[in-house]
């Protein structure tokens, strides 16, 4: 076997690390073409001198929404003045002087003074802008549930849109953006608001495995140096970051094993590495499921975790058969436990050929008893609980 020489100290693996930063926007938005499509279809009524349409983007997390939009508005600003785009990341700014402050800094080029203005004159000055320009605002509202829980998402939504009533400009487009599956951003809009505001959703699925692939292989090809990642290994994280549903744990994995190889002084990514940054990456949110979890569900899942481990047959059934003899648990709780860890994501439950679903780990199955340990380590599952 051959070995490839080491990395010296002053030799990296990263051919530009910046490719892997949660704010790096791709040159190539892989899969977005039906979204990208719909978004310029609602800005273009503002081209011909009218006014944006709004929309509300749903999808869960890293499945491409801001992306999507960062790309929208970056063809706005290559290509015409009539519109001014302006992003408001919501989980930062949330109440209306902050959200107009921020779109205050991208109309006008630069920030409003920290003190002595009121909300008025921050508008003032947006409005000004648009009419000098002659130009049609379209707001990004990202991560908008922030401005539920903030309670300023009504307010603001009735400002934004009916700016054009108070000032003599064009009707501005507003982009909704959430990755809450469960919240409907257009019911949350109360009557006065949903008089102006009429989104069109647009939805965003999660990649299929291939497509994460191939999302992630054009990330290592502008980030890492050739022959950096094998090909398997490629693999293995796309299945990975495409069952956790999100792109983003990719990108994460491909840069932390990445660097654990670089760390060692290899030219290459092992699947060790591979290993070691999945438990890494995926502690956090391990933890967190299992964190809402009761005392009776944690025990079925390190129950669960057990039985993987020794290779056992994981149909829901034989699992629960054997659960018997262990879990003081009745078959209606137990499958109330299953639909629980399955919710959670802890466990898939995949019909089998036949009849009957297999109860398939998410994760390690070391990681998912330790993550599920209750803290005295004694809790049993009451019947029927
Ligand atoms: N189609 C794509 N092509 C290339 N990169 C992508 C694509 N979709 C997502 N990404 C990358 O995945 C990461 C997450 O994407 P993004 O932030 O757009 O997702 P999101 O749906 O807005 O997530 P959240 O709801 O958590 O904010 C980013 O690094 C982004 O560059």
């Amino acid at each position: 076997m051959t070995h490839s020489p080491l990395l010296r100290s002053d030799q990296t693996l990263f051919r530009d690390p910046d490719v892997f930063e949660l704010t790096f926007v791709p040159e190539h938005l892989h899969h977005r073409d039906a979204q990208v499509k719909e978004l310029a279809f609602l800005i273009s009524p503002a081209l011909r001198g009218g006014s944006a349409l709004s929309a509300i983007l749903r999808g869960p997390p890293g499945t491409g929404k801001t992306t999507t939009v960062h790309r929208i508005f970056t063809m706005i600003r290559e290509e015409t003045q009539r519109i001014i785009p302006a992003y408001v990341n919501c989980r930062q700014d949330h109440t209306p002087l902050a959200v107009y402050g921020s779109i205050f800094k991208q109309v006008c080029g630069y920030a409003p003074p920290p003190t002595g203005w009121h909300l008025d004159d921050v508008k003032e000055g947006i409005v000004s802008r648009l009419r000098d320009r002659n130009a049609a605002l379209v707001v990004c509202l990202d991560d908008a549930d922030d401005l539920i829980v903030a309670g300023t998402y009504n307010p603001l939504l009735y400002q934004i849109l009916r700016l054009y009533e108070k000032w003599d400009v064009r009707k501005a487009g507003v982009f909704a953006v959430t990755s809450d599956l469960d919240l409907n951003l257009g019911a949350e809009a109360d009557s006065s608001v949903r008089s102006v505001f009429h989104p069109t959703e647009i939805t965003f699925l999660p990649y299929t495995k291939a497509e994460v692939r191939e999302i992630l292989a054009d990330r290592v090809r502008q980030g890492l140096y050739p022959r950096v990642l094998p090909k398997p290994l490629l693999d293995r994280i796309a299945r990975f970051a495409a069952g956790e549903q999100d792109v983003r744990v990719g990108i994460d994995l491909v840069r932390q094993a990445a660097h654990r190889a670089e760390k060692d002084g290899r030219r290459r990514v092992t699947h060790a590495d591979v290993t070691a940054a999945a438990r890494a990456v995926t502690a956090p949110a391990l933890r967190n499921r299992a964190a809402g979890l009761s005392a009776g569900e944690r025990a079925l899942a390190r129950w669960i975790a057990e039985r993987s481990r020794d290779g056992a047959d994981m149909a829901s059934g034989a699992v629960f058969e054997a659960a018997q003899e262990y879990l003081p648990v009745g078959k209606t709780a137990y499958h109330e436990h299953l639909n629980a860890l399955a919710k959670a994501g802890i466990v898939d439950l995949v019909p089998r050929t036949g009849r009957g679903r297999e109860v398939r780990l998410r994760y390690d199955a070391g990681d998912v008893a330790a993550a599920c340990r209750s803290p005295d380590q004694t809790c049993k599952i009451p019947n029927g609980s």
